[in-house]
């Protein structure tokens, strides 16, 4: 009797052991598929390696009143503005694929694939305008599921074009078939070779210009070189020529930026009208849920992301995210984003916004779209 109570419990316990191997088996097999599938690439990316890859420390930032929340976005922060000091070099292609991925790309040029993920060249790219709004926009999209995204700007069409178009193409992330690669990249927009040397990757890339008011932008522009270079001249001797003729100085890039019907003039002569998208940017702030879904449309995609998923931060005094991509927790964009701008006397705004004004209306005309900046 005493017996075969010690068999019952030998057996129950060789059955609890079996059980909890067998969960553990299962849970190490899910965690391999889970992997070869490629969707660890997308696995929640960690606070350092945000910080490694996003080039204008853009890092989103928690704005919920934790003391240590706020202390790590602080923290945080501080790595950005150290970003801010040094010029982006993106991470060389044998830092995001293997050896064996990067003889197949360099041997064969056909796509670099795993069995399930793809490194594709972007079918659309956020080509403009700094200070526009890109980061903002480019956070948007990423929380759809059938967009991947580089996080940092690559600048292959500005700065490292000599790298080479398969070096471009494994800076990409994977993506399964019907997903959408996109970059950002705001300079592109101003660069005089970019339309040519984005047309030689594939002519039928989507485009997408966020546009502010070429005004607010400029001062946005100096706010930034202001925060890296605190010794700079004012806005108003780095804008006008001369104070007492209010010449303007389009030498001055916060102001040649601006001009968005020139830089759009250079781009219509490499691809037409109907492969861009302008995004207002101020649209983007009052109505981001608006703005995504023209930006969804215009890309195919179903609109997955819509006013559900943004609610205002009046800290912030932006839009943010309830949930971005890789985490569970509500976030905003860095403090290098909603900067506070110096004042600017009024009447070198006014001089800048006259000066604009035709600008704005042959963009008005070009565009098909009045972003009613005047
Ligand atoms: N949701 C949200 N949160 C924070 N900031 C937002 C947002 N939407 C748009 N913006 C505006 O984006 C401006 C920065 O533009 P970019 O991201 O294009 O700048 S950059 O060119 O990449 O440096 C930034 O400009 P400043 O306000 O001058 O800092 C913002 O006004």
């Amino acid at each position: 009797m005493g017996c075969s109570g010690c068999r019952v419990r030998f057996n129950f316990g060789k059955a609890l052991s079996k059980v909890s191997v067998f969960f553990t088996m299962v849970l190490i097999f899910t965690y391999f598929f889970y992997c070869l599938t490629g969707l660890c690439d997308s696995a929640p990316r960690t606070l350092y390696s945000q910080r490694a890859s996003d080039s204008d420390y853009d890092i989103l930032e928690d704005l919920r009143p934790s003391p240590r929340l706020l202390l790590d976005a602080s923290e945080r922060n501080l790595t950005a503005s150290a970003d801010a000091q040094r010029v982006y070099a993106p991470a060389e292609p044998q830092q995001s694929a293997s050896d064996g991925e990067k003889g197949s790309a360099q041997s064969s040029g056909i796509p670099v694939s795993n069995t399930f993920g793809t490194k594709r060249f972007p079918q659309a790219i956020i080509i403009g305008v700094k200070k526009g709004g890109t980061r903002a926009l480019l956070e948007f999209l990423r929380i759809h599921p059938d967009v991947r995204a580089f996080g940092a700007e690559p600048h292959f069409f500005d700065r490292f074009y000599d790298k080479g178009l398969e070096w471009y193409r494994n800076l990409m992330p994977r993506t399964l078939d019907g997903q959408i690669t996109m970059e950002k990249t705001p300079s592109y927009f101003v660069t005089k070779e970019a339309p040519g040397r984005v047309c030689t990757m594939n002519c039928q890339t989507k485009l997408i210009v966020v546009v502010r008011d070429p005004v607010t932008r400029a001062v946005s522009d100096y706010t930034q070189t202001l925060t890296k270079n605190p010794g700079l001249p004012s806005f108003q001797s780095l804008a006008l020529k001369n104070v007492s003729t209010g010449l303007i100085d389009t030498t001055w890039s916060a102001v040649r930026i601006g001009l968005y019907a020139k830089h759009l003039e250079n781009w219509l002569q490499h691809f037409p009208l109907s492969h861009f998208l302008f995004v207002s940017g101020e649209r983007l702030v009052s109505d981001p849920a608006g703005e995504m879904g023209r930006v969804q449309d215009f890309l195919g995609l179903k609109r997955v992301v819509s006013d559900k998923h943004f609610y205002f931060n009046q800290t912030k005094g932006f839009p943010c995210l309830k949930k971005p991509e890789g985490s569970s927790k509500p976030r905003c964009l860095g403090k290098s984003k909603g900067r506070p701008h110096p004042q600017i006397p009024a009447e070198v705004l006014q001089r800048l916004r006259d000066f604009y004004r035709p600008f704005n209306h042959r963009f008005y005309e070009m565009s098909g779209q009045n972003f009613g900046w005047d």
